[in-house]
């Protein structure tokens, strides 16, 4: 029976219950999880390591009156698999460093926030076939004393680590003038999910299982997708879609020293954003589609006469547009409009230190 966290016992306990949780599920690259100083993991013969890491902090990735705490746990690993996916890598090990103010861990009606984040958390591991191989706990510190509304801030700190075959990592930095650009799904679910969810939270409350329909709450990272496409060698550049269309395009062209060219009409955008233009919540679903982030869609490029999949893992791919060379001081990236006009399609995705 698995178990469930009490506060009374403190860090040792947090972590001897998230232990008995840890599945051992994954090919078997993992040696030692947790209990020991270090994990061990044992990458396959002929493999390299890849790595990566990303911060989930309340109040600007999550909000703990509008994310069911499972939403918040699948997010924090679907980000750092939609990185691996990224990479075109499979996943070896997960680590979870958490900073949780005391309340989060005490039990209300048999379980606790972490309880729950824990669920959403581990059923996307156990999918994704990852094991929780170690992490780190601490207490968030109190900011009753300096007049806050709540006792503290929550923070979750994920690091993937997978294996990729020698060579065959896909990098932001492979795209080349020539190629097309593909996505795959669609675009702007996301954040049209979080307006809605913004506007009336009590309506997302019980959206407590990873389930299709919700590309906010729980996104799909495409690991399955980018190693079927990254075995076929075909794939010059990945990134996946974090931060926004345009953003994480224009990273791919400044890696790549390369500019694109994209069509307004290929862009797949979600139902919901349409939904969210029709009900007159934004100006334009393509901008949900061009800006908006954490679709966690892969976004790259292969050379022109490469046969892409229209569907590829049940998940449909779209050519949205062309890589072509760099000229002098042309706008990196330019937007085809339906009529034929084209206008320079700025940077509009989230950046941190910015003021949004
Ligand atoms: N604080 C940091 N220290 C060192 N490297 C960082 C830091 N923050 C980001 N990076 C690195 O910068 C690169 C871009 O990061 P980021 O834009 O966050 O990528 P992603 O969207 O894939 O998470 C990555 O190689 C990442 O490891
Ligand atoms: C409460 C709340 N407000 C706003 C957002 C939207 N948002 C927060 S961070 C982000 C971009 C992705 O986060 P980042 O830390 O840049 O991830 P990375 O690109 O490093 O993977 C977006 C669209 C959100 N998820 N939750
Ligand atoms: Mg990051």
């Amino acid at each position: 029976m698995k178990q469930h966290i009490s506060h009374e016992s403190g860090e040792r306990a947090l972590i001897a219950a998230i232990r008995s949780r840890a599945g051992r599920s994954g090919g078997g690259g993992l040696r030692l999880g947790i209990g020991d100083d270090c994990a061990i993991l044992r990458p396959p013969a002929g493999h390299e390591i890849v790595v990566t890491t990303d911060l989930s902090l309340e109040q600007v990735h999550f909000r703990r009156d509008w994310h069911p705490p499972e939403s918040v746990g699948h997010r924090c690993l679907a980000r750092g698999l939609s990185d691996l996916a990224a990479m075109g890598s499979k996943p070896l090990g997960a680590f979870l460093s958490i900073a949780l103010p005391p309340e989060l861990t005490i039990r209300e009606k048999g379980k606790s926030w972490l309880d729950r984040f824990l669920d959403g958390l581990l059923a996307l591991a156990d999918q994704a076939g990852v094991p929780l191989a170690g992490g780190d706990t601490a207490q968030s510190p109190s900011l009753a004393a300096r007049g806050g509304m709540q006792s503290g801030l929550a923070a979750a700190d994920i690091v993937l680590v997978g294996s990729v075959k020698q060579g065959r990592a896909l990098l932001r930095s492979g795209a080349r003038a020539g190629d097309k650009i593909y996505v795959t799904g669609n675009l702007g679910g996301a954040a049209a999910e979080l307006l809605a969810i913004g506007r009336h939270p009590e309506k997302f409350a019980g959206a407590h299982k990873m389930q299709a329909g919700h590309p906010h709450l729980f996104p799909a990272p495409r690991i399955l997708i980018a190693s079927r496409l990254a075995s076929a060698r075909r794939i010059h550049s990945a990134i996946d879609v974090s931060d926004g269309l345009s953003t994480d395009l224009a990273h791919i062209c400044e890696e790549s020293g390369v500019a694109a060219e994209i069509d307004a009409e290929a862009i797949p955008i979600h139902p919901l954003a349409l939904q969210a233009e029709l009900d007159g919540w934004v100006a334009s679903a393509l901008g949900l589609a061009l800006h908006g982030g954490e679709d966690y869609e892969l976004l790259f490029t292969a050379a022109k006469g490469v046969q892409i999949p229209r569907r590829v893992a049940s998940v449909e791919v779209h050519a949205i547009g062309q890589i072509v060379a760099r000229r002098g001081r042309r706008p990196s990236i330019v937007l085809r409009q339906r009529d034929g006009k084209t206008t320079a399609l700025e940077s509009g995705g989230w950046e941190h230190f910015s003021a949004q």
